[in-house]
């Protein structure tokens, strides 16, 4: 279930005795060296810790913060064509290992799950309906749903019932009938050339990895040559801004910042502004994801989209939603949360690696029919691909 927050009402500001300048946007140039100062608002949010509840992702609400409306500040500097140019050369290339072998160390969990459940029952057995009902079962447990195990199982009856079944075929066949379902939701995230920038906006519950997501993304396009700048939208916590940066400076992408508490549509707004001005390929965004005060989330995202669309009125061209694996079964409901707040076009499951419960992604592909563009099966830069609905399917139950 999950536990929203109520909102705490916002101060009135107190009256000005004179207009203080605006602040001004802060853009992080990709440089060789550490931030200026990548911690120094975090400290002070720390330093006063908010009261705390379990939130919907089970990590612990942090107290609300509610920022004073802020001006829209003047253009400023933007890094010349030649500092674009010297973005620094990209570091730490992938390892050897294949793409495959990757993707069944990171789903090991999920796929144990599976095969040491085929092979427990389907060891010398006519497939009858105790196997059936112990199949069934064992599909629900690892996620895939019940409509899903319900219908796989009674595929596998159709032609089986009465034979003697191995494990090796009973796997075949989950395989070859896993694919067909993922299949048509397993969507590269495609560029569009035209757009000078695509504007890519990340939403999904704190912690599910937006930001590493942001990363990940901004390494793949980065390698492909692309110009890509970053925006720090989750302007609610400092860390997230501070974590940002760091990923600017690894990746060798302009950073546009706000200090703590600022408005999240300004940063947006100058942040394309910047970015379109500079002749930026890709923009991603990074969003707050406070779902335990659902009504201000859902008012900031809208008020994002909204402004975004007033310099651009075709984007954001691609809303992902980053799903955290290990959740389970609480991703169906996090689709429908973020679906009622924002347009969502594409999906991003992280964290396969560290979850028993990569099943939940064919159950999602089935229920909502969204793109999933991509899999998380690690920390690392290069522990996020495209999502291939063969390789998934054949790693999830320990194929070759
Ligand atoms: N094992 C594993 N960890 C991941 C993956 N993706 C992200 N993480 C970790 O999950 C944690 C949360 O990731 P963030 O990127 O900070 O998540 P977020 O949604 O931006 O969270 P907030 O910054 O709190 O809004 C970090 O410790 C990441 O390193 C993944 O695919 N696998």
């Amino acid at each position: 279930m999950l536990n929203w927050f109520k909102k705490k009402p916002a101060t009135p500001p107190a009256p000005q005795p004179a207009p203080a300048p605006p602040p001004q946007p802060e853009i992080t140039p990709p440089v060789d060296q550490p931030a200026a100062d990548p911690v120094g608002p975090a400290g002070d949010a720390q330093a006063a810790p908010a009261p705390l509840e379990t939130a919907v992702d089970g990590t612990m609400a942090e107290e609300i913060v509610v920022a004073a409306p802020t001006p829209v500040p003047p253009p400023v500097p933007l890094p010349s064509p030649l500092a674009v140019a010297l973005l620094p050369e990209l570091e730490d290339k992938p390892e050897k290992k294949s793409w495959f072998s990757r993707l069944k160390d990171g789903l090991s969990k999920s796929t144990s799950r599976l095969t040491d459940g085929i092979t427990g029952i389907f060891t010398k057995k006519k497939l009858d309906d105790e196997a059936l009902e112990e199949l069934e079962e064992l599909l629900i447990r690892a996620d895939l749903g019940p409509v899903t195990a319900a219908r796989l199982t009674a595929g596998l009856a159709k032609t089986r019932f009465g034979k003697e079944v191995s494990a090796e075929e009973v796997k075949d066949y989950l395989a070859t009938e896993l694919q067909k379902i993922v299949e048509p939701v397993a969507r590269p995230l495609v560029i569009d050339p035209s757009k000078k920038p695509h504007i890519i906006l990340l939403v999904g519950v704190n912690g599910t990895g937006k930001t590493t997501t942001i990363g990940k993304l901004a390494r793949q396009f980065r390698d492909e040559g692309k110009i890509v700048w970053l925006a720090a939208g989750d302007t609610f916590r400092a860390a997230a801004v501070a974590q940002l940066k760091v990923w600017g400076e690894r990746t060798g992408c302009p950073v546009v910042a706000r200090d703590t508490g600022a408005d999240a549509a300004g940063l947006a707004y100058d942040a394309v502004e910047q970015a379109t001005k500079a002749g930026a390929d890709v923009l991603l965004i990074d969003t707050a994801g406070r779902l335990q005060n659902k009504a201000g989330l859902m008012e900031e995202l809208r008020k994002i989209v909204r402004v975004i669309k007033k310099l651009n009125p075709e984007a954001p061209h691609t809303t992902l939603l980053t799903l955290d694996a290990t959740t389970g079964q609480n991703a169906h409901s996090q689709i429908e949360v973020f679906k009622d707040m924002v347009a969502i076009n594409g999906l991003i499951l992280t964290k396969l690696d560290g979850s028993a419960r990569g099943g939940v992604l064919v159950a999602l592909a089935e229920k909502f029919k969204l793109p999933v563009h991509a899999i998380g099966v690690g920390e690392g830069v290069y522990d996020m691909r495209p999502f291939e609905a063969r390789a998934f399917s054949r790693a999830l139950v320990g194929m070759e």
